[in-house]
């Protein structure tokens, strides 16, 4: 697997992934939540969490035990962030979808989901170790006949795959650095109208910053130049979590 640090943003900690914060505390002493949405006043974070709707049991036992292996429980995905994905699949109703980094298998939940009936998820990741608690609440929440898992470097994985539009909605949210080669390998692969949402793109305001020459940084700032200017897409950066770009792929 890629270094954490490669695969998520170092600054996307705490509170515990799936859960509110405590709208009265402030530890990084900015009066800032010092969560994914880092750019929120923490009561309004807590105002938007209070506002939408919240994790059942197996999301949150599934972010609990994730929580317990501890800092690299970061890499999970946030409770908005997930009911937004099952929103935009139900609403998509995508027959074939594709997630490249999958961990413990939030994200996949919130997608599988939302699929409609025959639909399909297919995840990408390296890890047997994360994924293997990622299968149980798949199983638990009766999805597990509409998920593929593939282990093995995702890039692989998606050069082995037809270079045929069957998919309708793809996420990624992998190794920071490989997000052009997983975008240029998902384009074409992509139905008209297919969306690709891409994770950590404000990498925690970093992207603004010159001056930071992290690889992740460096390679999100690249992939958010190059889409933005992409013919093939309309391209839409919603301020959610650390940042998710919804690219469409134009008919
Ligand atoms: C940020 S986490 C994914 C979080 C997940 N979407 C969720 O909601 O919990 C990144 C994942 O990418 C995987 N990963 C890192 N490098 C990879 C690669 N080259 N190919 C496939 N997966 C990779 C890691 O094993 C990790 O599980």
């Amino acid at each position: 697997m890629s270094s954490s640090s490669d695969a998520a943003p170092s600054s996307d900690a705490a509170p515990a992934p799936g859960t509110a914060p405590d709208p009265g505390a402030s530890p990084n002493g900015t009066g800032r939540y010092d969560g994914k949405s880092g750019f929120l006043a923490r009561p309004l974070y807590a105002y938007l969490m209070e506002h939408g709707s919240p994790p059942d049991g197996v999301l949150s036992d599934l972010a609990a035990e994730t929580a317990a292996l501890g800092s690299v429980a970061r890499m999970q995905i946030p409770a908005e962030q997930g009911s937004l994905l099952t929103i935009l699949t139900a609403a998509l109703a995508p027959s074939r979808a594709i997630e490249i980094g999958t961990f413990t298998g939030y994200s996949a939940l919130s997608i599988a989901r939302g699929l409609p009936a025959g639909g399909r998820l297919l995840c990408l990741d390296v890890s047997e170790q994360w994924t293997s608690v990622a299968r149980r609440y798949w199983e638990r929440a009766g999805v597990s006949d509409r998920i593929e898992l593939r282990l093995g470097p995702a890039a692989d994985s998606l050069a082995a795959l037809p270079a045929e539009p069957v998919f309708e909605l793809a996420f990624i949210d992998a190794d920071k650095t490989s997000y052009p080669t997983y975008y240029e390998l998902l384009l074409p692969r992509m139905k008209p109208n297919g969306l690709i949402i891409v994770d950590n793109v404000l990498q925690s305001g970093r992207v603004l910053d010159a001056d930071v020459t992290e690889p992740s940084a460096v390679a999100v700032r690249t992939f958010n130049r190059m889409v933005a200017d992409d013919p093939r897409v309309q391209v839409v950066m919603l301020p959610v979590a650390d940042g998710l770009t919804i690219a469409r792929k134009l008919p």
